[in-house]
């Protein structure tokens, strides 16, 4: 566990993300960092995916999407109404896999898998926290961060909002929000409470990638 010893709750504790000055530089692109919540840690990022990447990930998830379902019975709930897909490995998704592990500091391995939402109106996903919760199986290999990264531009609505902290995030293409939730400190993972605020206008489209504590799948 990466956190204070000290016992002073003033004391920041380490954060995943370790990036320092205003770029990551991934093996095949240069990531910006646009803004930064430094407690918990929020980081918005820019240049993240070409437009012909993320077109690709649209196209691909398109014909294959099922209304989402959560949790680890995979129920169908109305916190969620987006629909969504699990992208299969292949040469653009491996890559973009790559990157995002580089971006989020974590082996590819640790990843839930690629996962594409689509949001069209009325459509949202409703606050909650990425973790599961202790009485629940999958808490065993709890997740740890997440990066939500946009698609496309939305028309209207779909921000990504963090209600405790007063944060909100508007979707623009090739751009992502990334934040973590691993701390000592409980109060810092409740406070990453976040929603897909209703999209109002056209269609949002995102891709999600969340990290667990220890290897899920083999590469
Ligand atoms: O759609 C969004 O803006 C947030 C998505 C999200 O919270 C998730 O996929 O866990
Ligand atoms: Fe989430």
């Amino acid at each position: 566990m990466i956190g204070n010893t000290t016992g002073n709750a003033t004391d920041k504790e380490r954060t995943i993300f370790d990036h320092a000055g205003n770029t990551i530089k991934t093996e095949d692109r240069e990531i910006r960092i646009l803004a930064k919540y430094e407690e918990p840690l929020v980081v918005l990022l820019g240049n993240v995916l070409s437009d012909e990447e993320c077109n690709e990930l649209i196209e691909y998830s398109r014909e294959r999407l099922q209304r989402s379902r959560i949790g680890e019975d995979h129920a169908v709930n109305p916190i969620r109404t987006s629909s969504g897909v699990f992208c299969e490995e292949n040469e653009t998704v491996t890559r973009i896999e790559k990157r995002f592990s580089q971006i989020m500091n974590i082996p590819i391995e640790h990843g839930d898998g690629l996962q594409v939402l689509l949001y069209i109106p009325g459509q949202e996903y409703l606050p909650h926290h990425d973790f599961f919760t202790q009485t629940s199986r999958a808490s065993s290999n709890n997740r740890i961060s997440t990066l939500v990264m946009y698609l496309n531009d939305v028309e209207e609505g779909g921000e990504t909002a963090f209600p405790m902290l007063n944060l909100t995030v508007s979707p623009n293409k090739g751009m992502a929000v990334y934040f973590e939730y691993f701390y000592d400190n409980h109060e810092l993972n409740e406070s990453t409470l976040h929603a897909g605020t209703p999209v109002i206008k056209g269609e949002k489209w995102v891709a999600t990638m969340w990290m667990r504590r220890q290897v899920l799948r083999s590469s």
